[in-house]
């Protein structure tokens, strides 16, 4: 990618131009709570990105018994119908992009063709390397080296908004935070409807920007950083009727070891502000409180 895309407001990070970046990475996480990036070529192809569009778009026309064979793994990884999150949201998932059996999986469920199959494939390899790049990259930021992110499960969903002009103003997906620590988004090229929240709690308009992707960070990211990192929420809203699509890969947490922040991260100007625990148990907290933009941390905080 020669010029970088117009970043409507946000940080942009060229993922060519490092370790020169490194400080604006580590603001941005810390003051936006997401950013734009480009230049992610070598890892992720943008020819990619179309063409897993392309393969999304033809996995959303499949028939409504086959699209019900990809079922929850984990809670809400699954196929979710219009109507079972939002009336104007459709939605599939895997659970684990790193883990090439759930891919191939995935792809069985829904008789992928050989050629859809390669597609999904590619991309769940560049993307799954890319948000750990990400993730090491923000590590080097504080003089980190070997967190192990490529052990940390990976989750993928792909999104669905079919807007019609009487839905305008309503919402595709109610506002929450991501539950991990990175979630990369492949957002519509060209129908708006995203907005993040910034720290002051005003809305801003995420718009197109075709060929850039959006990283935005989780709950994960508040514990890890030992509270420097912004949890962004977010949420989709019609705007203009058409067919919007997203595909978001959520990089969560440690699958055995304890989410906590790395002792670098602890020192007594930065006392630890949430005890270790287990991101399973995360997870579930959030589901079963309901809490779908960020309360759960509460539960984790050190009693001061
Ligand atoms: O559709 C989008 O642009 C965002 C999707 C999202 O926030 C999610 O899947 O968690
Ligand atoms: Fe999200």
């Amino acid at each position: 990618m020669a010029d970088a895309p117009a970043s409507n407001g946000f940080p942009v990070i060229d993922m060519l131009h490092f370790p020169a970046q490194l400080p604006e990475l580590i603001k941005a996480c810390e003051e936006n709570g997401c950013f734009r990036i480009v230049n992610f070529d070598s890892i992720l192809p943008v020819s990619l990105l179309y063409q897993m569009k392309a393969v999304v778009t033809e996995l959303f026309e499949l028939p409504l018994e086959i699209k019900q064979r990809n079922v929850d793994v984990i809670v809400g990884s699954g196929y979710k119908k219009p109507g079972e999150i939002n009336a104007i949201h459709e939605g599939f998932g895997l659970y684990d992009i790193a883990s090439s059996r759930s891919v191939d999986e995935f792809c069985n469920q829904l008789d992928a063709t050989p050629q859809q199959r390669e597609t999904i494939e590619r991309y769940a390899k560049a993307v799954h390397d890319l948000i750990t790049d990400i993730g090491h990259k923000i590590g080097e930021g504080f003089g980190l080296e070997s967190v192990p992110f490529e052990a940390w499960p990976c989750q993928f969903r792909i999104n669905k908004y079919p807007f019609t002009h009487d839905a305008i103003g309503s919402a595709g997906l109610k506002m929450h935070t991501d539950n991990g620590f990175l979630t990369i988004v492949q957002d519509d090229e060209i129908l708006s409807g995203l907005e993040v929240m910034e720290k002051s709690g005003k809305f801003v308009a995420v718009d197109p920007c075709p060929g850039a992707l959006l990283v935005t960070l989780g709950d994960i990211a508040v514990v890890w950083s030992n509270g420097r990192f912004y949890n962004v929420k977010h949420r989709v809203v019609c705007k203009e009727a058409g067919i919007r699509m997203s595909i978001a890969t959520f990089l969560l947490g440690p699958r055995e070891t304890m989410v906590e922040a790395p002792p670098e991260l602890v020192d007594s100007e930065h006392p630890r502000l949430y005890v270790p625990f287990k991101f399973e148990d995360f997870r579930k907290a959030r589901f079963f409180k309901h809490s779908h933009a960020g309360e759960a941390l509460d539960l984790f905080r050190v009693e001061s």
